[in-house]
C-alpha cells in the first residue's frame, strides 16, 4: 500500500522547474525528493528558463504560466520543440477551464491549479516521472516484437506498447487504473501486471463490482464475522485479505455504492481494515488494479464517484486499445481461437477464405476480443470442412460497416470496398449501440446522439428483432 516506492524508476530524472514563488519553489523540491528526484533545476522567469532549455534533455518540466517577465506557454513551446518527450505539467493560479484546454493542445501532460492539496501534487509528479520515463524506455526499445504477452495475444503496435507499459509499471506498487470498452481485456491485463510484478507467487483476486449486490459488496471486500447481518453464519475473509500481499482486481468500479467508496478510500489510505461486525483492524499489503468501461472524469464531475478515492486510484493510467485498432491482430486472435476450438470439436477447420478474411478485418467489434471468441467458437460448432468461408460468418458480422474503407491498415484487397447504403449504417449503428450498452435504451440514445423516443420510434420502423441484436 506504500505509493512512494519509485526511488530507483526517477532518480536520474531530469527535471526543470520555472516558477518565481520560492514557496512553491521548495515544495517542488521537497516533494521531488521524496519521489527519488535528487535536485531539480530552477528557473524564476522566461528568459532564465529559455537559457536553461539547451541544458536537457529534460524528462519533466513544472511551469508556471504567470511568470514576470512572460507567459509560461512560451517557455513550454520551446521546450517541446527542442525536447518532444519531455512531460510538461503547466501550473496557473486562473481558474480557467480554457487554461487547462489550452494548456493540453499545447502539449501539457497535466495541469494543475492553485492552491492545490500536497497529495494532488505527489500523484501529478508520480503520474508525469512515470509517463516520461516510459517514453524513454520506449525510444530505446529495440526487442523483437512478441506475438504473446502472458495472456495477450497480439503484435500490433499498440498492444506492443501495452506490454512494455505493464512490464514498466509493474516495478511500481502503486495503483494502475485500466481504462478499456468491454471484451478489450482489461482483467487480462490486471493479470499481467500481477504476474509480472514482484507480488506473482502472492494471490490475483478479481471482484466484479457491478455483479455482486449493494448488501453484500462490503462484506465482499473487507468481509465479516458472524453475526455480523443476518445470514453471517460464520466469519468470512473479503478480497482485500484474500489478497493479501498480492494484487486486488476492482472490476468496473464506478458502480460502487458512494457509502462502499468512503470505506474502500479509507482502506486505502491506512492500509487497515476492519471487517463487518468487528472491532479489530487487520492491517493489509495489497496493490489495487481497477477498471471501468465508464469514464471516471465524468462519473466525478456528476458527483457518483468521489473526486479524492479517484486520485488515490488513478495513479497509473493504462488505455487499452478497442479491438478494431489492432488491425492484423484479429486475424493473429481469429486463427489463434479458430484452432483452439477445432483442435476441441475435433474439426479440421485450420483457416478463413481470404473474404472471410476481408470482412473479420472490417467489422467493428462492439464486444472486442470476447466478441471475437464468441463468435469463432459458434463458427467452428456449427460448421465443417478445412476453411472457413464468408457463409459460416455471422450476419451480423458480414453486414457490418465497411471499416477497411475508414481504415485503409485493415484492407485485403481492393475488389473488398463497397459502399453501405445509408439506412444500413443508420440500422447498423443503432444495432451497435443497442448491443453495447445491454439494450438499454437510455444510454443507447445518448450515445447516438438523439432523444429515447426517436430511438423507439426508429426500432419500431425498422421492425427490430431485440432478440437478433
Ligand atoms: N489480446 C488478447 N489475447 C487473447 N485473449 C484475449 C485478449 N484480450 C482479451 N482476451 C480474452 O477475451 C475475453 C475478455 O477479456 P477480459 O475479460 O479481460 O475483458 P474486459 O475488458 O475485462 O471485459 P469486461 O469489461 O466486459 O469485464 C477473455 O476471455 C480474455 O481472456
Amino acid at each position: 500500500m506504500n505509493m512512494l516506492s519509485n526511488f530507483s524508476l526517477f532518480s536520474t530524472a531530469r527535471v526543470l522547474v520555472v516558477e518565481d514563488a520560492l514557496t512553491l519553489v521548495t515544495q517542488y523540491r521537497i516533494h521531488l525528493q521524496t519521489l527519488g528526484v535528487a535536485s531539480p533545476v530552477v528557473a524564476s522567469d522566461v528568459a532564465e528558463a529559455l537559457t536553461q532549455l539547451d541544458l536537457g534533455p529534460w524528462d519533466l518540466a513544472l511551469i508556471d504560466i504567470g511568470l514576470p517577465d512572460g507567459s509560461g506557454f512560451e517557455v513550454m513551446q520551446r521546450l517541446l520543440a527542442r525536447w518532444p518527450e519531455c512531460a510538461v505539467v503547466v501550473i496557473s493560479g486562473l481558474e480557467s477551464m480554457d487554461l487547462a484546454v489550452q494548456a493540453a493542445h499545447a502539449g501539457a501532460l497535466d495541469f494543475l491549479q492553485k492552491p492545490f492539496q500536497p497529495e494532488r501534487l505527489i500523484i501529478t509528479l508520480r503520474n508525469a516521472l512515470q509517463t516520461a520515463s516510459m517514453s524513454r524506455q520506449l525510444k530505446g526499445w529495440t526487442t523483437q516484437k512478441s506475438d504473446r504477452f502472458y495472456g495477450f495475444i497480439g503484435r500490433s503496435e499498440v498492444m506492443q506498447s501495452i506490454y512494455l507499459t505493464i512490464q514498466t509499471i509493474a516495478k511500481s506498487h502503486a495503483p494502475v487504473f485500466v481504462y478499456g470498452e468491454s471484451g478489450a481485456g482489461k482483467e487480462l491485463a490486471a493479470d499481467a501486471i500481477h504476474q509480472t510484478s514482484e507480488r506473482a507467487q502472492r494471490p490475483f483476486v478479481p471482484v466484479n463490482c457491478a455483479s455482486i449486490p449493494l448488501d453484500l459488496i462490503e462484506s465482499e471486500l473487507f468481509g465479516h464475522v458472524r453475526g455480523a447481518f443476518t445470514g453471517a453464519h460464520a466469519d468470512r475473509d473479503g478480497a482485500f485479505v484474500l489478497a493479501d500481499g498480492g494484487t486486488l482486481f476492482l472490476d468496473e468500479i464506478a458502480e460502487l455504492d458512494i457509502q462502499v467508496q468512503a470505506k474502500l478510500l479509507r482502506v486505502l489510505q491506512t492500509g487497515e481494515l476492519r471487517r463487518l461486525g468487528d472491532s479489530r483492524t487487520k492491517i493489509v499489503n495489497v496493490r489495487v488494479v481497477c477498471a471501468s468501461h465508464r469514464d471516471l472524469h465524468a462519473c466525478v464531475r456528476n458527483g457518483t464517484f468521489r473526486e479524492d478515492l479517484f486520485y488515490r486510484l488513478h495513479v497509473i493510467p493504462l488505455t487499452l486499445p478497442p479491438l478494431r485498432e489492432r488491425g492484423q491482430d484479429i486475424l493473429l486472435l481469429a486463427h489463434h481461437f479458430l484452432k483452439l476450438y477445432a483442435k476441441q470439436e475435433g474439426k479440421q477447420l485450420e483457416g478463413f477464405t481470404p473474404e472471410a478474411q476481408s470482412v473479420l478485418l472490417r467489422h467493428p467489434w462492439p464486444g472486442n476480443v470476447r466478441e471475437l471468441i464468441n463468435t469463432v467458437r459458434a463458427v467452428v460448432a456449427l460448421n465443417s470442412g478445412d476453411l472457413v468461408d464468408l457463409a459460416m460468418l455471422p450476419s451480423r458480422v458480414k453486414n457490418e460497416i465497411d471499416w477497411a474503407t475508414a481504415n485503409p491498415a485493415n484492407k485485403v484487397s481492393e475488389n473488398d470496398i463497397r459502399i453501405t447504403p445509408l439506412a444500413e449504417l443508420e440500422r447498423l449503428e443503432i444495432s451497435r449501440a443497442l448491443n453495447y450498452f445491454n439494450k438499454n435504451i437510455l444510454n443507447a440514445s445518448q450515445a447516438l446522439g438523439i432523444h429515447p423516443s426517436t430511438l423507439h420510434r426508429k426500432l419500431k420502423s425498422m421492425n427490430f428483432d431485440s432478440n437478433r441484436i
